[in-house]
């Protein structure tokens, strides 16, 4: 029998997509040591370490830790909303070993000096990966590129002015063109300002029966429209925000299509609730963009199965409670998403056969990692050990009260679903469920 040295934490009996049967993961170093198939398994006494943590997963999953590439972690400005630390802790609780943060803060991420404070914090709170997006313009008004070079050296990952849509094709065009120059990724809010003034909720059933005007469709699809034009023109890698519409999803096969480097994500809601569900006036379902008609979510159920939308993202936005006490027209659009969006997307896909395991994991794992040059997203022997336990079969209703954000903005509340992370470790080092891995007393 090999003896394994240096272990640092023995995950044993686990099950990890795609595989039959169980396998023992090794981890010493902050990588994956060993994965070993039952007929592989060590004895207690093949398994050394000065410091041996040991996990029996009794059949839980087993994943590369999870990736999510929008997310809103509201530090510096908006501490009342949450923290890099709040938000870290909360992604870590939702099985998530990185995410990507949205430049909207105050001040917007605009500086090299900010993308230097978020890794700062980041590494402070020591809890997951924090990939800093940088803004494109200036204080994200659309008037002025940022110093892309500079935010790059800082740290910044990607360019966005999410939250807005940056309006001028001109703008937009030379954004690609100095992004293509660098190799860095143009990544956008895709929203046409004067098709959707003041309005929120989309132009459908929901709109109708209230008798209030609507956010139309083409809002979101003209920009993704003009953007792979600009994309085809400049050669830059375009990638596209939250997807919601059937026309958007048509325009993005188009360019898939003939070369154009695009890539696209869509949002756990998105996927499962449309604007029939809106119970009323209730603020916990008002996000940009706004749920749209079943036909869209069909639309992009099918874009996503099809690989025309790569990858799930939460684009977790936290507001406070009295932000969304406002009333429907005033409150802030966004809603929370690290906590729920594995069980959800479980439950509603997985679950019901529509989907296989691997494909849910891959959507949010080794495919983000693809489209933005990660070196995660993969569990197997030499990478880091950034993984995620989750537990299948627990069933548990929706619970904001337990979330580790700061935010209390989900229209999933009460919801039941299965499929919960228990654990969640980075580089080797448990920052969600750390209790329930044991030291060993040889
Ligand atoms: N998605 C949202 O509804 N809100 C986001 C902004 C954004 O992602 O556009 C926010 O910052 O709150
Ligand atoms: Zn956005
Ligand atoms: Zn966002």
């Amino acid at each position: 029998m090999t003896k394994y040295a240096n272990v640092e934490v023995w995950i044993q009996n686990a099950s990890v997509p795609g595989e039959q049967g169980n396998r023992d993961i090794l981890i010493g170093g902050g990588k994956v040591l060993a994965i070993l198939s039952d007929t592989e398994k060590p004895a207690a006494s093949d398994v050394n370490g000065a410091a041996l943590k040991v996990y029996d997963a009794q059949g839980k999953l087993a994943t590369p830790g999870l990736i999510d590439m929008h997310v809103h972690l509201r530090e510096p400005g908006f501490e009342h909303k949450e923290t890099i630390e709040s938000g870290a802790r909360s992604a870590a609780q939702g099985g998530f070993t990185t995410i990507a943060c949205m430049p909207n803060t105050k001040p917007v991420t605009d500086n090299p000096e900010t993308v230097k404070l978020v890794l700062d914090k980041a590494k402070e709170a020591n809890l997951v990966n924090v990939l800093p997006y940088a803004a494109i313009t200036k204080n994200e008004q659309g008037q002025e590129l940022t110093d892309f070079e500079a935010l790059k050296a800082a740290g910044a990952i990607g360019f966005t002015d999410d939250g807005v849509g940056v309006q001028n094709a001109q703008m937009m065009k030379d954004a690609m063109t100095r992004a293509a120059a660098i190799d860095m990724p143009v990544i956008a809010h895709c929203e046409d300002d004067s098709l959707v003034k003041g309005l929120y909720v989309s132009e459908g059933s929901f709109s109708k029966k209230h008798g209030i005007k609507g956010i139309p469709n083409e809002s979101e699809a003209i920009h993704v429209g003009r953007d792979v034009l600009l994309a085809e023109a400049t050669g830059a890698h375009y990638h596209v925000c939250h997807v919601s519409t059937e026309q958007s999803v048509r325009l993005i096969r188009l360019a898939k299509s003939v070369g154009v480097r695009v890539t696209a994500e869509i949002c756990p809601h998105h996927l499962v609730l449309s604007d029939e569900d809106i119970p009323g006036m209730d603020t916990n379902w008002k996000m940009n963009p706004p749920l749209r008609t079943p036909r869209d979510v069909a639309a992009c159920i099918e874009a996503l199965e099809d690989g025309t939308i790569d990858i799930i993202v939460t684009d977790h936005a936290p507001h406070s409670a009295e932000e969304k006490a406002k009333g429907m027209e005033l409150a802030p659009f966004g809603i929370v998403g690290f906590e729920t969006a594995f069980p959800l997307l479980y439950t509603e896909f997985v679950k019901t056969g529509r989907w296989s395991l691997d494909f849910l994991v891959r959507r949010m794992t080794q495919d983000p990692a693809r489209v933005f040059g990660l070196q995660s997203g993969k569990l197997e022997v030499g990478a880091v050990a950034d993984i995620a336990i989750i537990d299948l079969e627990l069933e548990k209703a929706v619970d904001p009260e337990t979330f580790a954000t700061k935010g209390r903005n989900t229209p999933f509340t009460g919801r039941k679903l299965s499929g919960w992370p228990v654990m969640t470790l980075v580089a080797g080092r448990a920052v969600y469920g750390a209790d329930l891995a044991q030291p060993v007393n040889a």
